[in-house]
């Protein structure tokens, strides 16, 4: 009982943090979600629709967006969460640095090598996505690009199966949809 307690106080701290983190940013949905409703929707499909209980993917997914997308450093992940929860966040951040056309190259080039944390985080943030892509077009994308994004995360997806049947058999099923597979 007292693990238990422990665990639901690390998560609440990883949600409070990025949700301080996220504060300022919107989804690019008709109704300019808040950013938070992302990383809180990941974690939710591990938990929900996977049964994943391993505290350090849980936290990971909470915190997946806050260095690719806001102020946050991996120093402070780690001082703050500690280094395993760093790790996996460090595996599915993408280096803002490089043209948006080596990003989605690496994703796909990383996703079969990372750790099975890291690829559980990936499969569900790449399901969440999908889902709310399934909803509509994101503010400034053309149909094209939508089209492309289905494209480009089934070769993401593709390299990391073998992980979580439940979240790989929800993909598929947009996948069909899609006429990808
Ligand atoms: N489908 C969808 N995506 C939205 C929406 N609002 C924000 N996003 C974010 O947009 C990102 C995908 O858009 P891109 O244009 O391909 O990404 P980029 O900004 O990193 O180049 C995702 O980042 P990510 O979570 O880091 O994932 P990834 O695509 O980089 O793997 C996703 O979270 C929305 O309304 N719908
Ligand atoms: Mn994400």
């Amino acid at each position: 009982m007292a693990q238990e307690g422990d665990v639901s106080i690390e998560l609440i701290e990883c949600v409070d943090f990025a949700a301080i983190k996220h504060r300022n940013q919107r989804r690019k949905d008709s109704d300019s979600t808040p950013y938070i409703n992302h990383p809180v929707g990941v974690a939710r499909i591990l938990t929900s629709e996977a049964g994943i209980k391993d505290l350090i993917v849980l936290q990971a997914a909470l915190l997946h967006d806050t260095v690719e997308d806001t102020d946050t450093t991996f120093e402070e992940l780690e001082k703050k969460f500690g280094k395993a929860v760093t790790d996996v966040v460090r595996e599915v951040t993408d280096d803002k640095s490089l043209p948006s056309e080596e990003r989605k190259r690496l994703q796909i080039v990383h996703a079969p090598t990372s750790s099975h944390e890291a690829k559980l985080v990936k499969l569900a943030d790449k399901l969440y996505n999908l889902r709310d892509l399934c909803k509509g077009t994101p503010r400034g994308w053309s149909s094209r690009r939508c089209e492309e994004y289905f494209k480009w995360s089934k070769k993401v997806v593709d390299g990391l199966r073998g992980n979580c049947p439940a979240i790989e058999k929800e993909l598929d099923k947009i996948f069909i949809a899609k006429g990808l597979m």
